[in-house]
């Protein structure tokens, strides 16, 4: 236990001498707790051990190595001891006999000298030490040495000349008695060269003696010192030459420089002639500054006789434009001289070409500081005019079709066929109207070619029955049953044929055409330019198109103008035009020009007569075609809704998005036979669209109720499935391959023979309503036949007042790719609708930017007009002429069933007091989950929030689920045994 303890105690006090001392192992390090060094550790041990290495064996001589060693140090301490002995001895004669023996010693030796030994001694032996080993040191205290002899010489001489008699050692004791002379040294010196070279030669030698100890001792070479001073003199000079030649030389570098910079300035000068010219050349020949050229293309006889006229042609050879030249200074300068200048491009080619013609007095001109001259086309109705504040005004017909506007909206063919003669009977429209040559054969021609294609081997198989394999909803399939039976009835029912609405039921545009007047418009054109140049800014209006509602100025800004200047000054342009609110096209599509859109002071309505009248709707192939308007210049714009293929319309309210439905729903009832085209009208609003009931067009009357219609929607979603599946039978892609393979059927006599699928055209005046009713519902609805129902013939146009993302849901945009924007409120609305600002500074009452799939950019547009009184003409006509009274019975049998099969209308699917078909399913969720809540089922069953209500509600009735509690969940009552007994007992 003993020798335990005392080898603890030894291991602790080895410990602690370790911790003390520092360990002189590399291996011995502090451990973690776990046993592993530490990087800082290692460190930290890596860098004592080094120190304990240097303590642990000490090296005087290393230490020494920078500082004094200690037997020198002790050498210094005795050499001042014993030089304190000196001096006392020597100046005080103190000392005792040491101190005066050496003393008498010294006095012997140095004479007089003897006085300065002390400090001597002390210094050599001071200045031995601090450069030990040091030759130059050493050779440093011969000379001392060396100037001690001399001057003891010069003692010597000087105070106690030795006499002949004298020997050396008389002379020691003679210097040591007197205290006086130079002592032995100057003594010996003395003796050397007197008896050889006389006293003056002693002199001499001596002199030279202590020379040499001073260079010795200084390192000072006079004769260095006299070389260095003479070669300087000759360096100096050398330098100045040197100098000099640089001098000459930076004076040639730099008049060489200034050569080369004048010549790479000729070059640019050169380079940017050529490049003008070359661009002269690239420009088209319209926009070159042409002088001797009438625009007036009118001959007149009484002119005098024709003047040479000329034209610029620049002339430019190859070398020019390839600009090879430049690189040449010779060639350059030419080049320069070849290169004409504006003047000389004038002067130069005006012999070239000569023109029998009048030479224009007035010619536009580029001018910064001036603004420039108005000379610009007014487009207004699809003719263009020329207006120039220099020349008389000359009247051209523009061929060309309206910017941005798609080839299928000018479609336009000879179409003459049979529908044409039936619209004939009740029409107005004169069959005989000269076909425009504005007018191409568009896209959809191709489209028909392409769709027309029916799959050989395909045979189409008569349906009896049919069916909604996709659908999933038990409502969807009973509407989908119902609706599939009154549509076999109106089958059989006895055809009528369609007799279209004379266009006298519509209003006729009054005889003025409205707009702005030529000088109006040039005196906008003016102060527009003059405002703009006023702010720095210069432009050229090139263009004006004069539209029913505004007027656009098409400007041309000069080169180096930003785009986004002209756009800072909207508000400046606006209060100088004094206009109520200007858009900014910058830059328009396709044109190198900036367009101002500034309203009309009047307005002209386009009426809609008018535009079913146009060459453009009448040779339309589509039964879906839509008369929407004038464009900008005044064009007509006719698009086909089959392409667009869903429609959204979203403006504030009174904007005109009623009267939009209405010229669209008038532009069908115009065009297409209710046999091609059937409609749905969702009017939540129940006065817009009510008018419409009784048309044959109607599949059912129009849905006022918000709850059933969801009903509708849902019934479009069931009827695309089936024609999806007709068409899948049919071995077709779309419903002009089916419609195609029924017509080759003929007329086979079989009752079960496939019909022709009508168009359908689902028609939403306030999608806001709907969605407060069924948003859930009501969206997924939308979204399946947005998507989907293109090649089933089913289009969507849905309106709304409330451009919110609550109402135009991201799914909903997405899925309708085609726009239009009436005027709203603000730029935030505006990007709703569109993803882009710009309908806030629409005007209302029918303006409005119209953004069809395959635009790149919304065009303005002037709605059609049609009012109230002029639809319930129409209406009127049409239930007059067409017999629709059983179709009304049916049609309201049919409305019966599909609002009684719509999810949201009250008492479920079944109606009454049946139990919802989710009731089992979702008691068992509940009591699974131990949680009840109207969201919950409304996520699960993807309901909307009636249903899900009316679930909970009879749960509760059930006993499944406890009441309501306010905010709180309800109680879940009932066991699963509990619940399955109960649904085997009731249900
Ligand atoms: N294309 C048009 N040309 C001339 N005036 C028009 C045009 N469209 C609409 N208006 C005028 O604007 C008024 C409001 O139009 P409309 O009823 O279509 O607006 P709305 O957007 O449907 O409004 P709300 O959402 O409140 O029903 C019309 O009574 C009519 O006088």
């Amino acid at each position: 236990m003993a020798t335990k303890k005392k080898t603890a105690t030894d291991q602790t006090k080895e410990k602690k001498s370790s911790s003390g001392r520092t360990p002189t192992s590399k291996k011995t390090g502090t451990k973690t707790s776990s046993g592993k060094k530490t990087g800082s550790q290692k460190n930290n041990t890596g860098k004592s051990s080094k120190k304990r290495q240097s303590v642990e064996v000490p090296d005087i001589s290393r230490t020494r190595k920078t500082g004094t060693p200690v037997w020198a140090e002790v050498l210094l301490w005795l050499m001042l001891a014993f030089c304190i002995i000196l001096f006392l001895g020597t100046v005080f004669g103190a000392g005792g006999i040491i101190g005066r023996s050496i003393s008498g010693f010294f006095f012997g030796i140095f004479g007089l000298l003897a006085y300065t030994q002390p400090f001597i001694l002390f210094f050599i032996t001071a200045f031995l030490i601090a450069n030990r080993g040091s030759m130059q040191a050493w050779m440093k205290v011969l000379a001392i040495s060396l100037l001690v002899v001399s001057l003891c010489c010069f003692f010597t001489l000087v105070s106690h000349p030795l006499s002949v008699s004298m020997t050396l050692g008389d002379y020691y004791s003679s210097c040591r008695e007197e205290k006086n002379g130079g002592g032995m040294a100057g003594g010996m010196i003395y003796l050397l060269f007197s008896p050889r070279v006389g006293e003056i030669g002693t002199w001499i030698c001596n002199i030279i003696l202590f020379i040499i100890s001073m260079v010795l001792l200084t390192g000072y070479s006079v004769f260095d010192n006299i070389r260095s001073e003479g070669g300087d003199a000759l360096g100096r000079a050398r330098t100045r030459k040197q100098m000099q030649r640089e001098l000459n030389q930076q004076k040639k570098r730099r008049s060489r420089l200034q050569e080369q910079a004048k010549m790479q300035q000729e070059i640019e000068e050169i380079r940017q002639a050529n490049h003008s010219l070359a661009k002269e050349i690239r420009e088209p020949r319209r926009e070159r500054i042409v002088t001797g050229v009438s625009k007036n293309t009118t001959f007149d006889m009484n002119l005098p006789a024709p003047e040479e006229v000329h034209e610029v042609v620049p002339k430019i050879t190859s070398e020019k434009r390839t600009g090879t030249a430049v690189l040449d200074p010779s060639r350059a300068k030419k080049a320069e001289e070849a290169v004409p200048e504006p003047e000389k491009i004038k002067s130069v080619t005006a012999k070239k070409v000569t023109k029998a013609a009048t030479i224009p007095e007035n010619i536009p001109e580029k001018e910064s500081e001036t603004v420039p001259e108005l000379n610009f086309t007014i487009q207004r109705n699809g003719s263009s005019q020329v207006i120039s504040s220099a020349t008389p005004v000359a009247t051209t017909v523009s061929r060309e079709p309206s910017l941005g506007m798609p080839e299928f909206l000018q479609e336009a063919a000879s179409r003459k066929n049979a529908r044409e003669q039936a619209v004939d009977t009740g029409k107005e429209v004169s069959a005989d109207k000269p076909v425009s040559e504005t007018v191409q054969p568009t896209a959809i021609d191709k489209t028909s070619a392409e769709v027309d294609t029916v799959s050989e081997t395909g045979e189409i198989t008569a349906k009896t029955k049919l069916k909604n394999p996709h659908s999933s909803r038990e409502e969807q399939e009973q509407a989908l049953d119902s609706v599939a039976e009154e549509i076999k009835q109106n089958e059989e029912a006895p055809k009528v044929e369609y007799v279209f609405p004379p266009l006298d039921l519509l209003k006729k545009p009054s005889g003025s055409s409205g707009g702005n007047t030529n000088d109006e418009v040039t005196e906008t054109a003016r102060k527009l330019q003059e405002t703009l140049h006023s702010f720095g800014v210069n432009v050229t209006v090139t263009n004006v198109s004069c539209g029913p509602a505004v007027t656009r100025y098409e400007l041309q800004p000069e080169q180096g103008v930003k785009v986004s200047r002209i756009v800072s000054l909207a508000d400046d342009i606006k209060l100088n035009l004094a206009a109520e609110d200007i858009r900014i096209e910058a830059p328009i599509p396709g044109k190198a020009a900036v367009g101002i859109e500034v309203p009309n002071k009047e307005n002209s309505a386009v009426y809609l007569r008018e535009l079913l009248e146009s060459d453009e709707f009448q040779n339309a192939k589509s039964d879906l075609s839509f008369a929407v308007g004038k464009d900008i210049a005044g064009k007509v714009v006719v698009t086909d809704i089959a392409k667009m293929p869903h429609l959204l319309i979203a403006g504030a309210t009174g904007s005109g998005k009623s009267v939009c439905i209405n010229t669209l729903i008038m532009s069908i009832i115009y065009k297409a036979d209710p046999e091609d085209v059937k409609l749905i009208m969702i009017d939540p609003k129940v006065v817009e669209l009510s008018v419409y009931n009784g048309i044959p067009h109607l599949f059912i009357p129009v849905v006022t109720d918000p709850k059933k219609a969801s009903g509708a929607l849902n019934w479009g979603v069931a009827e695309m499935t089936d024609r999806y599946q007709k068409f899948a039978d049919a071995g077709v892609r779309d419903l002009k391959g089916y419609n195609a393979r029924v017509e080759q059927l003929g007329d086979i006599d079989d009752p079960n023979k496939p019909k022709k699928l009508p168009q359908i055209v689902i028609i939403v005046d306030e999608l806001a309503d709907l969605m407060m009713v069924a948003p859930g519902e009501v969206e997924d609805a939308i979204c399946r036949l947005a998507q989907l129902a293109r090649a089933a013939g089913i289009h969507l146009i849905i309106a709304t007042q409330r451009p919110s993302v609550n109402v135009i849901t991201g799914l909903i945009k997405a899925n309708m790719p085609s726009r239009i924007a009436f005027s709203v409120t603000s730029g935030v609305d505006s990007r709703t609708i569109l993803d882009m600002t710009g309908a806030e500074k629409l005007l209302g009452k029918g303006d409005m930017l119209f953004y069809p799939q395959g635009y790149s950019k919304p065009v303005r547009v002037q709605g059609s007009f049609v009012s109230d009184a002029e639809v319930s003409k129409v209406t009127e006509f049409l239930t007059q002429k067409n017999d629709m009274s059983v179709y009304h019975k049916q049609m309201e049998a049919r409305m019966n069933t599909v609002a009684q099969s719509s999810p949201a209308a009250p008492g479920g699917a079944g109606g009454g007091n049946e139990l919802d078909s989710h009731f089992a399913e979702a008691g068992k969720f509940i009591i699974e989950k131990d949680k009840a809540s109207i969201g919950m089922l409304q996520r699960v069953f993807k309901i909307g929030f009636n249903r899900a209500a009316r679930i909970m509600d009879q749960l509760s009735e059930a006993g499944v689920v406890g009441p309501e509690e306010g905010t709180k969940p309800r109680k879940v009552l009932m066991s699963m045994e509990e619940f399955e007994q109960y649904i085997d007992e009731n249900v």
